[in-house]
């Protein structure tokens, strides 16, 4: 049984103001839910504070990236142990912007996943395609290079979550449909069957990402491989946020 996770990547929004007010109203709508892993990733800046006022509530922390160090000379880096300091539990890795505008390789989300789970952060490692990709139907080599080599080494997958994010769905309002949702999420789990054995196949939580919004989100969760959302715009605004965690009331 793998317990559905929804996850809100804020992307580059809200200053520390902002991002309290949000926090104060999403507390409220999703206090009482149970069943489902909560999380948020602010920018590193407001961390901090967002933390305090997540304490002893069901949502939890992640970060959108860190470095593989855990110190040293590495100019505007920020290590998994200084995550798990400012109160992260979770950390996004790898995310379609971070390879797009950041030159992020399978080979540094490798590094990055190793460091962010050694350091006792669950990494949430992104993959997917772009819409040239699949429309040159290389869609699966993409995902399976992405799977192997992010993950590649891993002695335990008790720490990670895979999320599925088709480039071209991604702050577009076009989601995948339901079916093709499903059908990249059947392949990740089989390669992570081929690759890595039944147990972390079974259990990986593998969600999906793109475009997700109150309106979708039913049928995304009813489909047998999907166990949750990323969900990037829609988490800005407390009440779309709160109603999709609370999919299934
Ligand atoms: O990390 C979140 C994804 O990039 C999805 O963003 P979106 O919901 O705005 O399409």
């Amino acid at each position: 049984m793998r317990t559905p996770v929804i996850a809100g990547n804020w992307k580059l929004f809200k200053t520390a103001d902002e991002a309290a007010t949000l926090v104060s109203g999403l507390i409220p709508l999703v206090k009482d839910t149970t069943g489902v892993e909560i999380v948020i990733a602010p920018v590193f800046t407001v961390l901090d504070r967002v933390s305090k006022l997540t304490a002893g509530t069901p949502v939890k922390l992640s970060a959108q990236d860190c470095f593989w160090e855990e110190e040293g000379a590495f100019t505007g880096e920020i290590s998994p142990k200084m995550l798990r300091d400012a109160g992260c539990s979770h950390v996004i890795i790898g995310h379609s912007e971070r390879r797009q505008y950041f030159g992020e390789t399978d080979e540094t989300v490798n590094k990055k996943t190793k460091a962010a789970i050694a350091a006792g952060l669950t990494a949430i490692v992104c993959v997917g395609e772009t819409l040239k990709e699949r429309e040159d139907g290389i869609m699966n080599d993409v995902l399976k290079r992405q799977v192997t080599k992010g993950l590649e080494g891993l002695s335990s997958f008790q720490a990670i979550i895979v999320a599925y994010e088709p480039v071209w769905a991604i702050g577009t309002g076009k989601t995948a449909s339901d079916e093709q949702a499903q059908d990249a999420h059947k392949y990740i789990r089989q390669v992570i069957k081929e690759t890595f054995g039944s147990a972390p196949a079974e259990s990986t939580r593998i969600l999906y990402g793109g475009s997700v919004k109150p309106e979708n989100v039913k049928g995304l969760m009813t489909q047998p491989d999907i166990d949750g959302a990323l969900v990037g715009g829609a988490s800005l605004k407390a009440d779309s946020f709160g109603a999709i965690v609370n999919f299934g009331k």
